[in-house]
């Protein structure tokens, strides 16, 4: 490159992005490196599909963005290609009920909504299963964000129904991959024992990547997204730093990286800049935030907003408040700071209050502002 700084400049029909896409968290990335043992584990619980029989059922669990959905992702990929084997995957926070669940397995298998007038459970499972045993299929679903189950008090059904079904009817094949981000959550512990009896899993553990392994695999993805020469080792490993910091988290990484883009071109930069990446983890770093809040449904955001209002508060003056706005019941409110808890978007922690005895006082983990700006 010259040194005239007018070669160093973007033109208006220039960009540093080969391919923007890349930078999408769907998007599902080509090589999959540093994590072969979760892979071999997975794969070895699944090959029994393969044969026609009944897979191991599995629990991956992991902090969040440690590649998990995506290993589910690229294995049903693979097996759709190459085997008869049918697989569904379930986002349990959108799907969050046994019905729902069971609503999307229809879906799936018969390629159309269940009635929207309404059937019953029995019905909604029987036809699935009936289904399954007549085209001899073997079903594996993968319960993404299974831990939304369990905020529900869901899961034991759920898990029950699936677990069962061979035996309910006539050998229906299903295998279950319950995937959790939820480290705090031992899953097998909080089932029922009447399902405990029936579900030993292989475990698969997602670790955090080191900060090696973040610049490696991030490394590849900005060689595929940006232009030649746009992120260099400094920058990089400047990402991958910060990406660790916030526990792993690889979307962090990704959201910076696209976030430095632009801030690049925003000064009409042909190379991304270690300011650029400053600039851009004010925002990235709350991106495991902004997912989390996304999801919530219209009552939970209402009482985020109250918490906010009154951060550091008792629950129940914080109730009070929120009973103004709303006519739900002290034991639903409960349940939502439990959830809102659990999520780790506040923490309920028990206090000695003088004359009241114990009481939860609720503290939002964030800044309010942050949390505002993103309901
Ligand atoms: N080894 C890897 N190579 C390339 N990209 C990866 C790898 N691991 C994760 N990613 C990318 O990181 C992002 C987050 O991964 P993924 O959604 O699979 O994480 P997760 O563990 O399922 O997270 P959560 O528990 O929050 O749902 C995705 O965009 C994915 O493409």
């Amino acid at each position: 490159m010259s040194d005239d700084p007018e070669d160093r400049m973007l033109g208006w029909d220039e960009s540093v992005f080969r391919d923007e896409h890349v930078f999408e968290i769907d998007w599902l990335p080509e090589t999959f490196k540093h994590r072969d043992t979760q892979m071999e584990t997975l794969k070895y619980a699944l090959r029994p599909a393969v044969r026609g029989s009944r897979p191991l059922n599995v629990i991956a669990r992991g902090p969040p963005g440690t590649g998990k959905t995506t290993a589910a992702q690229i294995l049903f990929d693979e097996l759709t290609a190459q085997t008869d084997v049918k697989t569904v995957r379930v986002n349990c926070q959108m799907d969050s009920t046994r019905y729902a669940v069971f609503s999307r397995l229809f879906a799936e298998i018969f390629d159309y909504e269940p009635p929207s007038s309404g059937i019953s459970f029995k019905k909604l499972f029987s036809q699935i299963t009936d289904k399954l045993v007549e085209e001899d299929e073997v079903l594996v679903v993968a319960l993404d964000d299974v831990n939304y189950l369990f905020y529900e008090s869901e899961a034991s059904d759920t898990l029950y129904s699936l677990l069962r079904a061979h035996e309910a009817h006539s050998g229906a094949k299903i295998g279950v991959i319950c995937v959790s981000s939820d480290l705090e959550l031992d899953v097998i512990d909080a089932l029922d024992t009447r399902v405990q009896s029936v579900f030993r899993p292989e475990e698969v553990y997602f670790n955090p990547y080191g900060q090696a392994e973040i610049a490696d695999i991030l490394g590849e993805r900005a060689d595929r997204g940006f232009n030649e020469g746009v992120v260099g080792p400094t920058v990089l490993d400047r990402v991958a730093e910060l990406t660790e910091e916030q526990g792993g988290d690889l979307r962090v990484g990704i959201d910076l990286l696209r976030r430095a883009g632009m801030n690049a071109e925003m000064r009409a930069s042909r190379s991304v800049e270690t300011e650029d990446v400053e600039e851009a983890y004010d925002k990235s770093k709350y991106v495991h935030l902004s997912r989390r809040l996304r999801e919530l449904s219209d009552s939970e955001t209402a009482l985020v907003e109250v918490i906010a209002a009154h951060d550091g508060q008792q629950a129940g003056d914080i109730y009070d408040a929120f009973s103004e706005q709303t006519d739900l019941g002290y034991t639903r409110y409960s349940e939502i700071i439990n959830k809102l808890d659990q999520l780790d978007i506040i923490d309920a922690d028990y206090t000695n209050v003088e004359g009241r005895g114990r009481s939860r006082e609720l503290t939002l983990n964030y800044d309010a502002d942050a949390v505002l700006e993103r309901l």
